[in-house]
Order: C-alpha cells, then structure tokens, then sequence
C-alpha cells in the first residue's frame, strides 16, 4: 500500500454485534486501496481475534496520529475504551457512549484532514436511545448534526462488478437508491415529504452523484409516495400537490428527472436503464429492491456532508455475532467506495 493512499477511519460499531469480527476480516483479506484505521476498543478486537481463530496483529496509535501502511494481518487502531466488556449478542447500555465515542473520534479525524474519510460498521440504534440518547436515528442523522449541515440525503449503492456479471441488467453501472426520509415511523412519512425537503434533497443528490460519483449529468427517476403515483390523485394527492409541482420546478433549472413514477414498477430493467439514481420515498419503498438486488455487496453512503462517509449495508447481526459466520462483502465494499470517493474528492480539490 502506498503511503500516500487515502486514511479510513473504520470505526467498529456495536461491540455485541458483528462490527468487531468484520473489521478483522477486513484486515485479512484483499486490502482496499487505503490505509485503514480501526477505531474502536484494542481489547475487544483482540478478545475477538481469539476467540475466531484470526490471527491479527494489533498495532495501537492515539487517535488522530498518522496511519503507516501496513501489511495485511496487521490493524492499526484508534483505540477508544469500552465502558464495560462487551459479549457477542448481548446488548448493554453502558456501551452506548462507547459507540457514539467512536464516531466523535472518526469524524473528527476526516473533520481535521487525519483521515480522508470514514466507514461505519453496523451500530444498534434501540439500545443507543434506550441509553437515554434521545431522539437517536441513526448515523446518518448523527452525522448531520455533527457535522454541522441542515439536511443530508442517505443513498444506497451496489458494487457496480455485481451488474457488470449479471446477463440482462440495463440499469446504470451500479443500482443507487437515495430515500426522501429516513429513520421514522411509517404513520409520520407523507408529513413528512413537503415541497422544500424533496428540493434540498433533489439538489444535494444531483449536485453529489456529479462530485463524488463522477456522473456528469445526472438522472434521477424519482418514486410517487401513493400506490400507482396516486392514480391521478384518487390513491392520494401527494404527487398533485407536492411531488410534481417540485420536479416540474427543478426541470426548468436543467435537472434530468423522470418521474413521480409508481414505485412498484420504477425498479424494473425498462425504467431503470440510463438512470443514475433513484428517488424512493421511504425506507422500506426503496431499500428492500437494493438490499434484494445486492445485500452484502452494496454499500451506504451520506450525501450532503462536508466529509466521506460509507457504510454497510446490514445491521448489527447480534444472532451471528462472535461465531465467524458473518459475511464481510459490505464492509470490503463501503471501504473501496469510501477510498475512491476521498481520491476523487482530492483529484477534484487540487484541479
Ligand atoms: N449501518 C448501520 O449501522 C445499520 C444498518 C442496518 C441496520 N442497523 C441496525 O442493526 C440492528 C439490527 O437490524 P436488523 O435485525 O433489522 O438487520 P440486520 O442486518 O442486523 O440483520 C438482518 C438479517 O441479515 C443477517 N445479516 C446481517 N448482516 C449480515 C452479514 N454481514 N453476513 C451475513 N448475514 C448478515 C442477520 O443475521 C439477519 O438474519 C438495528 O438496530 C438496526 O437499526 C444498523
Ligand atoms: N437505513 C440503513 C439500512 O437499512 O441499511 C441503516 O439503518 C443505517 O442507517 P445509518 O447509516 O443512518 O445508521
């Protein structure tokens, strides 16, 4: 690995959960084109190691001080203590802060220029609220916040090598699923959508796919909220009155977008060829059809940041934690876009 290639700060997630056999995994395998910086507990990551037979080497730093290149086996870490010794499958609220401290440490680094970017494994975000972290979403909420921006848009996206090898895909070079709203209840979601949150978003994923996924004129087929679009407003007048006006506005500036279209047909090869990115409404209208298409092979990604960051696509996995059986594909992904990303944001930088 070169010294010069980009710092991943890759913090651990949930130490009950399958985040801490992951990133030993990831130090195994094929390395992503990165020095990759675990942050998280050296105790844990060594008690793992141990117990699954991985023969890792551990080599700790303080946080934020600069990352060798190293050979493969070896990790080097951020270390950040655990409130209280973690076991696989086992929730425990004392670690909450733990977790939180772990991405403090990460997004500091990238906010700093100590890393180039960084990669979250899974946390669980019930026991970080039932922690008395109030009103908790997620990463991608905490990291809006952190960072300091009103408004950041979570984006799912497969590895592109999965469609290169399927027979028959028309879609783009990669499937990228980017939500309208995030973590909330299902009841709260058409509330939710007004007029100025799909313009924010809408231009935060055009102006985004341009700078970090180097597509020159995006287009975004974006989803209707109502069953078949609202069939022309008896299903429901979220289209008539929100969704298109909104996309009917952005058209007139120059965006390239298709839609409100019905989501259950959206994601069919037809309308998804030439598409770079697609708008889903909620949660479970858009990530279901990505996770189906490509789970442990695409990775998560928040735009509208100041910083790279990516993650994976799974959860905490407490059911498989601390018995070798989980699968490190996503993480190896969000790791390899995460280096890509932070090489495209300083090429960019520097033209
Ligand atoms: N990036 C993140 O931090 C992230 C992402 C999704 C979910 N979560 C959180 O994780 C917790 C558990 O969520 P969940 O149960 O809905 O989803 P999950 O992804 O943890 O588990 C769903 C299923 O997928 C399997 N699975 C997950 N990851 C796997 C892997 N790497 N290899 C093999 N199998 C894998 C699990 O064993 C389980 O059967 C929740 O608190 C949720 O909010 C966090
Ligand atoms: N919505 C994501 C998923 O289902 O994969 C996940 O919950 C992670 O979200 P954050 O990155 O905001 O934690």
């Amino acid at each position: 690995m070169p010294p010069t290639a980009p710092v991943l700060a890759v913090t651990c997630g949930e130490p009950a959960g399958i985040g801490p056999e992951l990133m030993l995994q990831l130090a195994l395998g094929e390395p992503p084109p990165a020095r990759v910086v675990a942050v998280g507990d050296p105790t844990l990551l060594a008690e793992r190691a141990e117990r699954l037979g991985l023969e890792v080497g551990l080599l700790e730093l303080q946080p934020g001080e600069p990352v060798p290149a190293v050979r493969p086996g070896v990790l080097p870490v951020w270390p950040v203590a655990l409130r209280e010794p973690s076991r696989p499958g086992r929730l425990d609220v004392a670690n909450a802060g733990y977790v939180l401290e772990t991405l403090d440490v990460a997004i500091a680094a990238c906010r700093q220029g100590q890393a180039d970017a960084m990669v979250t494994a899974p946390l669980h975000k019930g026991v970080i609220l039932d922690a008395g972290h109030v009103g908790f979403r997620g990463h991608t909420e905490y990291l809006r916040d952190a960072c300091g921006v009103d408004e950041v848009v979570m984006m799912l996206a497969t590895d592109s090598a999965l469609h290169a090898a399927q027979p028959g895909w028309q879609g783009g070079a990669a499937l990228r699923v980017a939500l309208a709203t995030t973590h909330l209840p299902l009841r709260e979601v058409a509330d939710a959508i007004s007029a100025t949150s799909l313009e924010r978003i809408l231009r935060i994923l055009h102006a985004d796919l341009i700078r970090w996924f180097g597509v020159a004129a995006p287009r975004i087929a974006v989803c209707g909220l109502n069953p078949h679009a609202g069939e022309g407003g008896h299903l429901g007048r979220e289209e008539i009155e929100v969704i298109a006006p909104c996309l009917e506005r952005l058209r007139k500036q120059g965006f390239v977008l298709d839609g409100p279209l019905p989501a259950d047909t959206l994601f069919t090869p037809r309308h998804l060829a030439g598409v770079d990115a697609v708008l889903a409404m909620y949660h479970d209208q858009g990530l279901p059809v990505l996770k189906y298409a490509g789970f442990g092979r695409a990775a998560n990604i928040t735009l509208g940041l100041p910083i790279v960051r990516t993650s994976v696509d799974h959860g905490t996995a407490l059911d498989l934690a601390g018995r070798g059986l989980a699968d490190a594909g996503s993480l190896r992904v969000a790791a390899a876009l995460a280096a890509e990303m932070a090489c495209r944001g300083s090429a960019a930088a520097t033209s």
